[in-house]
C-alpha cells in the first residue's frame, strides 16, 4: 500500500518558487492499478520523482508497505527503493548491453549471485514475452520490445511498486495496447501494484483500477474509476467517456446519465418511453469498457409535459440509472 499525505514540491527556479505539487493525499491500495492523469505542466513527473525519491518533496510524508520514506537517510533509502520499480518513457536502455544484460543490471548492483541472476532474466524475458529475443541489443528491438525490456528491468528485484512515467507514450496504438495489457497480466500474475502517470485517456480507461486527475499540482478528483464514471458531474469521467458538446437550446429537459454492467446494455430508455410515454433524443455519450466494466455516460432530452420531471428521473433512478439535470 501506498499512502501520500500532503505532498509539496517546491523548485526554486530563477529566483521564483515554482509549486509543481501542491499538499497532495493519495491512498493507492496493493494490488492496485492507479493512474494519475494531467495535462502538461500538471506535475505528474515531480509528483513520480517523489514517490521513488529521486526528488524529495519539500513537505509531507510517503509510506511505502508501512515504511515512510521521506525521513530515511540515504543510505536506507536506496534499500528502500529496491522495493520500487520505475518505467520510463524512453526507455533508459544502455545500447551497450543486450535485453538480457540491461534487465540483469539491476541484480549486479545490488551484489545478486550469477546463477540466480540468470534464472531471473529468462523468468522476466518469458513474463514479458521475449524469450528469443534476450540477446538482442536494443538498436535491434521495436519500441514495444524496448519498452518489454524495460518493463522486465523494472521487476528485476521484484519490487512491490512499479511506476510508470508516461511508458506508452512514445509507442504507436497498437503497440500501446500490448504494452498496457501486459501491465495488467504482470499486475494479476504478481500483485505489483502500479501507479501511471499520463497524459492519456485511453491508458486509464484500458487498465485503471482507481485514477486521479491532476491540474496545477493538485487533485481535483480522485477514486475507484468505476465509482467516478457513475458520477455524472464528474470531469475526470468527461474525459474518459465523453458526453460531447451540446446545444442546450434544443429545447426540452437535458439530462446527462451514468450506468454500469447489466444496467448499461438494459433498455432503460425505451422502458421509460413504453412505461411514461415520454419521447427521449440522445444527444451524445460513450459507451465502453472501462477497470473490466461496460459503463456508460449518456446526454438526453425529453419533452416535457408528457411526464412530470420526479416521475422521469425516478424512473430512471429506480434501475439504478445516475441521473443529473444540465
Ligand atoms: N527542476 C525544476 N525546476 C523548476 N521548475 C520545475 C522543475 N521541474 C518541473 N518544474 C515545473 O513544475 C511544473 C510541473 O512540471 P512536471 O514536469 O512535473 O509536469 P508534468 O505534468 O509531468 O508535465 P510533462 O508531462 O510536460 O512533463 C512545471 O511548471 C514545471 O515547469
Amino acid at each position: 500500500m501506498i499512502t501520500l499525505d500532503s505532498v509539496t514540491k517546491v523548485y526554486a527556479d530563477r529566483g521564483k518558487h515554482v509549486t509543481a505539487v501542491d499538499g497532495v493525499s493519495l491512498t493507492v491500495d496493493s494490488g492496485e492499478i492507479f493512474g494519475i492523469l494531467g495535462r502538461s505542466g500538471a506535475g505528474k513527473t515531480t509528483l513520480l520523482r517523489c514517490l521513488n525519491l529521486l526528488e524529495r518533496p519539500t513537505s509531507g510524508t510517503i509510506t511505502v508497505d508501512g515504511v515512510e520514506l521521506v525521513s530515511m537517510s540515504r543510505r536506507d533509502l536506496r534499500t528502500a527503493r529496491q522495493r520500487i520499480g520505475t518505467v520510463f518513457q524512453h526507455f533508459n536502455l544502455m545500447s551497450s548491453r543486450t535485453a538480457a544484460e540491461n534487465i540483469e543490471f539491476p541484480l549486479e548492483v545490488t551484489g545478486v549471485g550469477r546463477a540466480e541472476r540468470r534464472q531471473r532474466v529468462t523468468e522476466l524475458l518469458e513474463l514479458v514475452g521475449l524469450s528469443d529475443r534476450g540477446g538482442n541489443y536494443p538498436s535491434e528491438l521495436s519500441g514495444g520490445q524496448k519498452q518489454r525490456v524495460g518493463i522486465a528491468r523494472a521487476l528485476a528485484g521484484r519490487p512491490s511498486v512499479l511506476l510508470s512515467d508516461e511508458a506508452t507514450s512514445a509507442l504507436d496504438p497498437a503497440t500501446t495496447e500490448q504494452i498496457l495489457d501486459l501491465f495488467k497480466q504482470i499486475n494479476e500474475a504478481t500483485g505489483v501494484t502500479v501507479v501511471l502517470i499520463t497524459h492519456e485517456a485511453e491508458v486509464v480507461r484500458r487498465i485503471c483500477d482507481s485514477a486521479a486527475l491532476m491540474e496545477s499540482g493538485r487533485f481535483v478528483e480522485q477514486g475507484p474509476l468505476l465509482q467516478l464514471v457513475g458520477d455524472p458531474d464528474s470531469r475526470l469521467a468527461e474525459i474518459l467517456l465523453p458526453t460531447g458538446d451540446h446545444d442546450l437550446s434544443i429545447p426540452g429537459r437535458h439530462l446527462t446519465l451514468a450506468f454500469a454492467d447489466e444496467r448499461a446494455i438494459e433498455p432503460s430508455l425505451s422502458r421509460l418511453s413504453r412505461d411514461l410515454g415520454v419521447e427521449v433524443s440522445i444527444l451524445g455519450g460513450t459507451l465502453e469498457r472501462v477497470a473490466g466494466h461496460q459503463v456508460g455516460r449518456l446526454r438526453v432530452v425529453y419533452q416535457p409535459g408528457q411526464a412530470s420531471d420526479d416521475a422521469v428521473i425516478g424512473y430512471l433512478r429506480e434501475r439504478g440509472v445516475t441521473v443529473t439535470a444540465a
